[in-house]
């Protein structure tokens, strides 16, 4: 394959994959509600200052919360495409895919709380 040509097909899937992103934010409720406590988090960030480590580590738990939300939507929508009536191979797809959310949405809270527990208690 040529340079070029491949040089466009990365520009596009970086386009594609944008255009995701605002569609993840423009139509999942479950991604827009993480969208607020992300910008919520980034205030308590910075009002409590917060060490490079720690902006590290908060950052990564948005980004992996957010990142594994977008595939558990993804599953979901490929899960109603090919089974839109009540199965229980798709119940239990959904709930694994769901449960990998809550997985890395309790470390992520466990992080918050490390973060911020010494800073407003002590
Ligand atoms: N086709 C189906 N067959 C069997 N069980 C299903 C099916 N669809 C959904 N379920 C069950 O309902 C749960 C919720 O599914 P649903 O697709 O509504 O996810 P949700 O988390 O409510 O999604 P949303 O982000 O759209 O609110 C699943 O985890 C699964 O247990």
């Amino acid at each position: 394959m040529p340079k070029e040509s491949f040089f466009i097909n990365r520009v596009k899937s970086v386009g594609y994959a944008f255009k995701g992103l605002f569609l993840l934010l423009r139509t999942e409720a479950s991604i827009q509600i993480q969208f607020v406590i992300a910008i919520i988090m980034t205030f308590a960030g910075f009002y409590y200052d917060i060490s490079a480590n720690e902006w590290i580590a908060q950052l990564l738990a948005i980004g992996l919360v957010m990142g594994i939300e977008g595939l558990n939507t993804a599953v979901e929508k490929i899960s109603d495409y090919i089974q839109p009536e009540v199965d229980p191979k798709i119940g239990f797809i959904k709930d694994v895919s769901a449960g990998a959310v809550m997985m890395v949405s309790i470390i992520a809270s466990i992080v918050g709380l490390i973060i911020y527990i010494p800073k407003i208690w002590v």
